[in-house]
């Protein structure tokens, strides 16, 4: 369904993606690991049309998304909803307008700078938030939550989207360990019940193998690791960190519960 080929992303004398080719045949949950700086956002970007590549293809169900301009774009885009470290909400508006926001690459201008919303699209969003638990907070600014709650009403926006691909970058950098859980619980669920895929860049290791059914290693721009989370062992760590024989697990882990225990259903808030 979606291959990346060849992809290279070039900032100056920079090359922040060099020559990535990712296949992926049926919808899954993958996790992209690696240092800082090793390309990850980039190639994630590229993927929904934030950053134009500097060369190479990325075809999704035989398309060339790469090529899209001015409404395909747009549609691309939608079908390829984005989740943010940051949130990116908007602070001051209501929690069920930014998950409606999810709906604008779809809508007219007008329909848009009015905002006017279909009642059906209206029950849709509150149906969305229901599922993720935080129905209960639709009316309220979205400024007024909590981190892990905004970026659940990220995650709703982008479920009404109803993408193809659901991109997150870096989705529980800012999160305790409970809110991460319940994040990553939710993006593996946009996977497992609505057969979505779903690409994850993550910052540990302990997350990419507990939730994600194939682990990318990127390393100065480069895919140096490609498996399952079986196959991802300290010493495969070890060369897509970089790290010397003194690597720790722990210096990339955080603290989410240990390893293989069973995910939780996710806890209202
Ligand atoms: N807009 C840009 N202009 C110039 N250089 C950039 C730009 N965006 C990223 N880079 C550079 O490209 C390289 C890869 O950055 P990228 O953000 O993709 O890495 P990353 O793996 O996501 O890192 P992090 O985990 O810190 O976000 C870095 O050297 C970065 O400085």
């Amino acid at each position: 369904m979606l291959n990346i080929e060849n992809l290279t992303k070039i900032f100056g004398a920079n090359t922040a993606v060099d020559n990535v080719s990712i296949k992926v045949d049926k919808p899954m949950m993958i996790g992209v690991i690696g240092a800082s700086g090793a390309g990850k956002s980039t190639m994630l970007r590229m993927l929904n049309r934030l950053e134009d590549a500097s060369s190479g293809r990325i075809l999704f169900d035989g398309q060339d998304v790469t090529s899209l301009q001015g409404a395909d774009k747009r549609r691309w885009q939608a079908d390829c909803a984005m989740i943010f470290q940051q949130f990116n909400l908007v602070p001051r508006m209501d929690v069920v307008s930014n998950v409606l926001h999810g709906t604008l690459n779809k809508r007219s201008t007008t329909a848009t700078l009015f905002n006017l919303y279909p009642t059906s699209d209206i029950h849709r969003a509150l149906d969305i938030l229901e599922r993720l638990g935080i129905a209960g907070h639709a009316a309220k600014r979205a400024e007024a939550l909590s981190g892990g709650q905004q970026q659940r009403v990220a995650i709703a926006r982008a479920v009404m989207q109803d993408p193809k691909i659901v991109l997150a970058d870096e989705p529980i950098a800012s999160l305790d360990p409970m809110n991460a859980q319940i994040v990553m619980d939710d993006l593996r669920r946009l996977h497992d019940e609505d057969g979505r895929l779903v690409i994850a860049n993550l910052h540990t290791l302990d997350t990419a193998r507990r939730y994600c059914d194939r682990v990318i290693g990127m390393r100065h721009g480069r895919v140096v690791f490609d498996g399952t989370p079986d196959q991802l062992t300290t010493g495969a760590a070890r060369d897509i960190y970089g790290a010397d024989a003194s690597f720790s697990e722990a210096a990339t882990s955080t603290s989410i519960e240990a390893l293989n225990t069973p995910r939780p259903a996710a806890v209202p808030a």
